[in-house]
């Protein structure tokens, strides 16, 4: 169990939260460690063990720190990174180069050249020019890299808007038109620097229905067709993104990854035999499914206002700095009051953030203990994109972040402090 409540306190893999938050300050992130390692030991079960030829790598845009990529490595699965300083952190972890996929819509020179150095293994050409820069610093390097084409699956998702990545017009991914795409596919078999591995989609985040990605997984695989058809090659790889759902709320349905992961190997299996091609290695890149029930955020009760007729609002330590989820995609949330937790719920708040913006509300009309400012109170499900796109505005500091482990505590992310913040401001000879 990694949520217990005991003696009126939450506790979080052991550890009691009104204590960590009394020992580290907050806002703070919780992250368990087990809750982690059973989401890594699911997809060992229902992939990885299950089919032959197949890998997980980690979008660890969700939550990506030194720590956080230990624990992957360590539970047997790769990572993908989007970005040079994803990529540097997993250097700096000495992540294996060869379990690294490089995804990312705008990948600069320096960026590939570090990739191509380190010498991961799969880079994700998302763009007609990428491959042209791809093949010139491999030329330069001597090297050769391994690629797949990012398509764009011409799927419309349920999710919301600005969480889904597969519709016809998107920022990401190659379009299917063959006038389009079949040239740069050419390039790419006949380049001597690169290795074409491959077909590459994700759909969108948060999805619960596995209808979508057996839609997409169907046009990577006629693709896959028309390829041998058209330039007599047969792929060796098929990646199927990630966006399995996760529970925010009770009315958020969980499924298995055995839900999504059986139907798609079965359709893969299937279409492959029946069109004559060798089944493809299959690759999947889940993020929030990994992290995100791991992780809990710990506020401090601030102020409290009661607005005569209307509501009552309290405010916490942090807010949309630390989880800007709520006001970027009305995300909702669950919480508690973790020092009150054997309580009953006698009141209704709405938990406010404490950044100078309206939309910094974290959980709107929620059932609560009699609430008092120094309370702790709890988010729950943000283990993904939470510390991932954590902000400075208004100067708040990034919170630190505590890795549990069945009662054991570790900072892994310290405190940003104030001197940190502007650190890189400088005052110009003019205004001194
Ligand atoms: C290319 C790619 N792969 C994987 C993911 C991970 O998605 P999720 O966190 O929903 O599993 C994302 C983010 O949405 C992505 O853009
Ligand atoms: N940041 C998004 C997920 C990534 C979507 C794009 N790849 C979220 O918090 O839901």
């Amino acid at each position: 169990m990694i949520k217990e409540i005991k003696n009126n306190h939450l506790y979080w893999d052991g550890c009691d939260t009104v204590e960590l938050a009394e020992n580290y300050g907050t806002p703070l992130y919780v992250i368990s460690q087990t809750a982690i390692e059973n989401e890594c030991r699911a997809l060992q079960k229902d992939f990885i063990k299950k089919y032959d030829n197949v890998h997980v790598a980690y979008a660890s845009k969700a939550f990506n720190n030194l720590a956080m990529l230990k624990i992957i490595e360590k539970e047997g699965l790769g990572i993908d990174v989007v970005s040079g300083g994803e990529l540097y952190t997993a250097i700096q972890a000495q992540f294996p180069a060869e379990h690294i996929e490089f995804n990312g819509n705008n990948k600069s020179d320096e960026e590939l050249a570090i990739a191509i150095d380190y010498g991961v293994g799969r880079i994700i050409v998302d763009g007609s020019q990428e491959l042209d820069r791809i093949g010139e610093i491999c030329r330069k390097k001597e090297k050769k890299a391994n690629i797949l084409f990012r398509i764009t699956p011409e799927v419309d998702v349920a999710t919301h808007q600005f969480i889904s990545t597969g519709q016809k017009d998107s920022k990401f991914g190659l379009p299917l038109d063959e006038e389009f795409l079949f040239p740069i596919l050419q390039q790419a078999i006949t380049m001597p620097e690169v290795d074409f591995y491959g077909i590459h989609f994700h759909i969108g985040s948060q999805l619960f229905d596995n209808t979508t990605h057996l839609k997409a997984a169907k046009v990577a695989l006629e693709l896959a067709v028309r390829i041998k058809e058209k330039f007599d090659y047969e792929i060796k790889e098929l990646n199927y993104g990630g966006g399995f759902g996760v529970r925010y709320t009770q009315d958020d349905q969980r499924q298995s990854y055995a839900y999504f992961l059986d139907p798609l190997m079965a359709l893969t299996e299937d279409f492959c035999e029946k069109n004559g091609l060798k089944r493809p290695a299959i690759a999947i890149e889940p993020g929030r499914s990994i992290v995100a029930e791991a992780g809990i955020t710990l506020h401090t009760i601030g102020s409290i206002k009661t607005l005569p007729h209307i509501r009552k609002y309290a405010a916490i330590d942090g807010g949309m700095t630390d989880n800007v989820r709520p006001g970027l995609y009305q995300a909702i949330y669950t919480g508690m009051v973790a020092n009150k937790a054997d309580q009953p719920l006698e009141e209704t708040v709405t938990i406010s953030g404490k950044a100078c913006e309206s939309t910094d509300i974290l959980m709107k009309d929620l059932q609560v203990p009699l609430i008092a400012s120094g309370d702790i109170f709890t988010t729950f499900t943000t283990g993904a994109y939470g510390y991932a796109m954590a902000n400075n505005y208004n100067k708040l500091a990034i919170p630190a972040v505590v890795l549990v482990n069945k009662g054991q505590a570790d900072i892994i992310v310290k405190r940003q402090t104030y001197a940190q913040i502007i650190q890189n401001e400088r005052i110009p000879d003019s205004l001194k």
